[in-house]
């Protein structure tokens, strides 16, 4: 599809006194530069720029991309698109600059505008934990429902017969692969989309293209101060969803029993926009948990859904996975009537991959489990929701992320020491910072823990400490297949090593037992 910069203009709320060029003694823009140009595409990545394309100059936080736009010239960008005070450069030849104080979100507009048709049911989910399983649940109960669903997040674009599109390695992607993505999904007949919204997402306007139908928020706990510096600008990201993406009218969904804070804020929110606040949880209103109870298999549930007690069995562990299944339920039912109907299928959900997976059972009956808990908050949850399961010793390997918020390094290590009998310490995904300095940093906060850097020893060492009816989790890597060190990834999955190492030492006690 191509538009002209002028209809783009228009779409992103841009007026004519933002268009300026170098050369126009008088500041009015000349015939050429008055927006008429025909747009095909637009970027903010110079590098993708081909003939047709508006180039997004917009700065970032490893670089600016204003020193790219001679590049993007050279390519073909018929246009670029601007911070207000942006000067043309040196010797570029001329094109229409559109400028605007927040580039990123007209980017995002007009992406969207470029890509054509969206999903006529799209649910963005944020929230510190429990996006991808909560995107992950609804997409299940649409397709439970015979419905064409996918999910987008972590776990990339998930769902059955989608077409191929090829998605970056974000939990939401940047604005032009999103939009384009969407537009796909769209013409491919896919009209149920449950998107996960990071709050790096959020705050580089990457979702502020899409026309959204509901919105949920799991929880807000301690994650990406790096990024947001505090949790107060932590929090307004994430709100942004429905302060300003979610349009008036429409359903958001909240966990009852997230902080009052962000709670009360969003209630806030939804009272002056008019959004119909459904909430979930042990404090729900719409879909209150009444008891949980663990069973080998899952767990029951008793509920009040709209004033009617509900009994019914999740086949999933962990009491988080209720939190995340019953948001799902809240955000699958377009009204009220439909609720019961959504929550009749909650016993049929799956499990999401490398969230408490069980990947490995001991002839000794030991567990050996994989999670994807990454945050203080996750590793307490997870590990309360291990502890009925484990009969003997609970054991957790863990790590924390290099080049990502420092500070939660040692509240994780607090909360792996409190909820586990055994901690050990070990690298996830190191990056560019030294693998040590990391673990030093964890083990500040639980100097009793064991460290064993090399992750795969660190899994060998805890499946042999295993006795009858002990629980492991390796937490922190999930469904991720790499290991991150520098910036190259070794392929690395938690579970096949989980498998295979347990296989060895199945194989290597079997000539010790028959002798
Ligand atoms: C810190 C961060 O979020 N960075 C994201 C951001 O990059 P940026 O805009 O700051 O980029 P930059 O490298 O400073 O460059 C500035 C501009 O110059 C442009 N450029 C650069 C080089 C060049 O040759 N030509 C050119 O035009 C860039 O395309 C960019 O537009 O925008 C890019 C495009 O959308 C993202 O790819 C990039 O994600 C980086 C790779 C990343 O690691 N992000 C992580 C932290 C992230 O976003 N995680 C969240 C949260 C996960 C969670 O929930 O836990 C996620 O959604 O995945
Ligand atoms: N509702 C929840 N409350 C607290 N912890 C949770 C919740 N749901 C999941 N978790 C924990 O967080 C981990 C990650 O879950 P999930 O992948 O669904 O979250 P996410 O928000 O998508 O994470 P990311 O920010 O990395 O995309 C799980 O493996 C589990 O340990
Ligand atoms: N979306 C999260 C994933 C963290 C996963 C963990 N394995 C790590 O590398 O810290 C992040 O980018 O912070
Ligand atoms: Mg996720």
């Amino acid at each position: 599809m191509s538009l002209s910069l002028s209809s783009l203009r228009h779409i992103a709320g841009l007026t004519a006194a933002e268009l300026h060029a170098t050369g126009l003694s008088d500041g009015h823009p000349s015939d050429t530069l008055s927006g008429n140009v025909s747009v095909t595409a637009i970027t903010a990545d110079s590098r993708a720029v081909m003939p047709g394309t508006l180039f997004a100059a917009v700065p970032g936080v490893k670089a600016d991309g204003r020193a790219f736009i001679a590049s993007a010239v050279e390519k073909g960008a018929v246009a670029v698109l601007a911070p207000t005070g942006t000067t043309w450069p040196e010797n570029v030849p001329e094109r229409p600059l559109v400028l605007t104080p927040n580039p990123r979100h007209a980017l995002a507009v007009m992406a969207a505008a470029l890509a054509g048709p969206q999903p006529e049911n799209l649910v963005a989910i944020t929230g510190t934990n429990g996006k991808t399983s909560t995107a992950d649940f609804l997409r299940q109960l649409w397709a439970l429902q015979g419905l064409k669903a996918a999910g987008l997040g972590t776990l990339g674009l998930t769902g059955v017969d989608l077409p191929p599109i090829t998605m970056p390695a974000l939990t939401t992607p940047d604005p032009v692969a999103l939009a384009n993505g969407l537009a796909a999904l769209a013409r491919a007949g896919v009209q149920h989309v449950a998107l996960e919204a990071s709050s790096h997402g959020l705050e580089q306007n990457r979702l502020d293209g899409l026309h959204l139908s509901a919105a949920g928020f799991t929880n807000l706990t301690r994650d990406h101060l790096d990024y947001h510096g505090t949790v107060e600008a932590y929090r307004e990201a994430k709100l942004k969803l429905f302060a300003d993406l979610l349009p008036s009218g429409r359903i958001a969904a909240a966990n009852a029993d997230m902080d009052s804070v962000t709670l009360d804020a969003l209630r806030a929110i939804a009272r002056t926009r008019n959004l119909t606040l459904r909430t979930v949880g042990e404090a729900g209103e719409t879909i209150r948990l009444i008891t949980h109870t663990p069973l080998p298999s899952g767990q029951e549930l008793v509920l009040d859904v709209g004033g009617q007690k509900h009994t019914l069995s999740l086949a999933l562990p962990g009491r988080f996975q209720v939190d995340n299944a019953l948001l799902a339920a809240a955000l699958a039912a377009p009204d009220d009537a439909a609720l019961m109907q959504k929550v009749d299928l909650l016993p049929q959900l799956q499990g999401v991959r490398g969230r408490m997976e069980r990947a490995v059972v001991l002839p000794n009956g030991a567990s050996a489990y994989v999670d994807f808990a990454h945050t203080p908050d996750a590793l307490a949850r997870l590990l309360a929701s291990l502890r009925p399961h484990a009969l003997g010793r609970l054991i957790v390997v863990f790590g924390a992320g290099g080049d990502r918020d420092k500070g939660k390094r040692p509240l994780m290590a607090q909360e792996a020491e409190r909820g586990a009998d055994i901690a050990i310490i070990t690298d996830d995904n190191p990056r560019t910072e030294d693998a040590a300095a990391i673990r030093a940093d964890v083990k500040a906060g639980a100097p009793d823990a064991l460290e064993i850097g090399d992750r795969r020893a660190a899994i060998a060492e805890a499946l042999a400490m295993l006795g009858p009816q002990d629980v492991l989790v390796v937490a922190g890597k999930g469904h991720e297949q790499g290991q991150i060190i520098g910036t190259e990834v070794h392929p690395f999955d938690d579970a096949d090593v989980l498998r295979t190492l347990a296989g060895q030492s199945l194989a290597n006690a079997a000539p010790a037992a028959q002798a």
